[in-house]
């Protein structure tokens, strides 16, 4: 099915050469619907490693941007191609390494093809405007340069659309990039920096160095010759982050958690609402930023979506991603499966009740993976930590309200703000919604997951740096503007 092998040993990518981390140390990336299989090693790299790439991506940031934006272009063009053609190998490489199942990864590795070529385009467009001098002799216009070095720190739920919405936009506007993946996805990342090699890429302009979070991802953020850092992960680690890069005075762009809610109106079509509420709150595990976890539901429908909710919960095949029939993989990792159960008990200790799931699924041929069952809770109010807190798991929280304007009320009521849908059919209720939703992304009768490559994507309150990610917003982020004023 695809060229993808199991067990192989993976190196950091620095200055256009494979390299293996200076200790010689690896870990081993394991399958998460098999704890048993060994998908690949990595290397657990140190900071030596991390330093040897950043002055690779220094040494190459001078004729990098140098280039015009059309032969940077031209590169990204040839990148995508490659990750076309091996789009089932890097896509098997991700749905072994995390567990999302092979069509979803399917999409994600083509979506990163679209992404590359997107920003390939972007290196033709205009990076500046021309702005009346008060000097009738002057011409004023305005130019971007690049940051110079980008430090690309990425999560494991997306572990190709992720370091592709970063960093193409980062080299397409004449920076030169660090990528500290996932350790989890550290295999699935050697796979798309293969797509860059094959494509020709010159040395240093893009390099690769895995190992832990607290060692290379900390010491990327404390770099003095790294000049942006451009990070998707967890609040925790994102503040720290961004406090550590501020405090050099750099760049940062910070995209973190939600608690994205869906609005059921009382006039909602009920079918449409029920395949939104699920393909956002459950797929790949509900291991989305933009997940669904609060469903609130005007009191008039309440019953009835509840019952069509759960007929089709009752429905989802768990199973290895890898297999036709598995409409749901297993959490990313053992870690992730244990703060998925600590939040299903910490719902049930506040008084929640449980409708659906709740535990690990008992059938012996999952036994081996980090499965756990969609779960249901009704009774669920505002307090509640499972009301709160990112769980990052196949949970969905119930909340009937009594009219509209408390719906949008209590999905305000959050200290994030990154996606919220409603399901209605009444225009007055869709412009409510648009004004008075305090979120990033606000889409009506479609499920609050599912970004676009060409559109803005951040969030609002705690769940980014207010910058925006994606779309022409990323050359925001990814350069300076030079305000210049000419005269003869
Ligand atoms: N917004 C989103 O899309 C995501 C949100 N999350 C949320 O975060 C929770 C935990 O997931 P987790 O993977 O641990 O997320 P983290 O925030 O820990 O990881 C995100 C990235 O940051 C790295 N990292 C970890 N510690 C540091 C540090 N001290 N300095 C710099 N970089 C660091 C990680 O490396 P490594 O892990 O390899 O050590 C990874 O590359 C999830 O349950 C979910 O709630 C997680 C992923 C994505
Ligand atoms: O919903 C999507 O497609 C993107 C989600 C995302 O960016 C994330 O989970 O980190």
């Amino acid at each position: 099915m695809s060229a993808f092998q199991l067990e192989q040993t993976y190196n950091n990518f620095i200055n256009g050469e494979w390299v293996k981390a200076a200790s010689g140390k690896t870990e081993p990336s394991i399958n998460p619907a098999n704890r048993n299989e060994v998908v690949g090693h990595v290397p657990a790299s140190g900071v030596e490693d991390l330093n040897q790439a950043v002055a690779a991506a220094k040494a190459a940031a001078k004729s990098w941007r140098r280039l015009t934006g059309a032969e940077r272009g031209n590169f990204l063009f040839q990148a995508a191609n490659v990750l076309e053609r091996r789009a089932n190998e890097v896509a098997e490489a991700m749905t072994r390494e995390m567990g999302k199942t092979f069509p979803e990864a399917k999409g994600e590795t083509m979506r990163g093809v679209a992404i590359l070529r997107y920003y390939a385009g972007e290196g033709m467009r205009k990076t500046g405007d021309v702005i009346p001098s008060t000097d009738s002799e002057a011409l004023m216009f305005t130019t971007r340069v690049p940051l110079g070095v980008v430090g690309v720190i990425a999560p494991w739920n997306f572990p190709v659309a992720i370091p592709i919405w970063k960093a193409a936009p980062a080299l397409i506007y004449g920076n030169t990039v660090v990528l500290k993946p996932a350790q989890e996805t550290a295999v699935t990342a050697a796979k798309v920096l293969e797509c860059f090699e094959e494509a020709g890429l010159p040395a240093g302009v893009l390099n690769l160095v895995c190992g832990k979070g607290s060692v290379i991802g900390s010491a990327l953020a404390e770099h003095p010759d790294v000049n942006g850092i451009t990070f998707t992960g967890s609040n925790e680690v994102g503040k720290r982050v961004g406090a550590a890069v501020l405090a050099r005075g750099a760049k940062y762009q910070l995209e973190m958690g939600g608690k994205n809610p869906v609005i059921i109106a009382a006039d909602a079509d009920l079918d449409l609402a029920v395949e939104g509420t699920i393909s956002g709150g459950l797929k790949s595990t509900g291991q989305k930023c933009t997940a669904t976890s609060r469903v609130i539901i005007e009191r008039k429908v309440y019953d009835a979506f509840k019952e069509k909710l759960l007929a089709k919960v009752e429905e989802i095949r768990l199973g290895d991603g890898m297999s036709g029939g598995s409409w749901m993989g297993p959490c990313a990792s053992e870690g992730q499966l244990n703060t998925v159960l600590s939040y299903i008990q910490k719902g049930q200790d506040e008084g929640a009740v449980l409708l659906a799931g709740g535990n690990r699924p008992d059938s012996p041929e999952l036994a081996e993976g980090f499965y756990v069952q969609p779960t249901v809770f009704e009774g669920v109010e505002s307090h509640m930590s499972i009301a709160r807190e990112e769980i990052f798991g196949p949970v969905l929280a119930l909340m009937p309200v009594d009219s509209i304007e408390k719906a949008i009320a209590l999905a305000n009521d959050s200290d994030y703000g990154l996606s919220a849908s409603i399901y209605t059919q009444n225009v007055g209720s869709m412009l409510s919604f648009i004004r008075d939703m305090d979120a990033g992304l606000v889409r009506i009768n479609a499920e609050t997951a599912g970004v676009e490559l060409q559109a803005p994507f951040g969030g609002m309150k705690m769940s980014s740096s207010h910058s925006r990610e994606q779309g022409q917003a990323a050359i925001e982020f990814f350069t300076a503007i030079k305000t210049v004023f000419v005269k003869s």
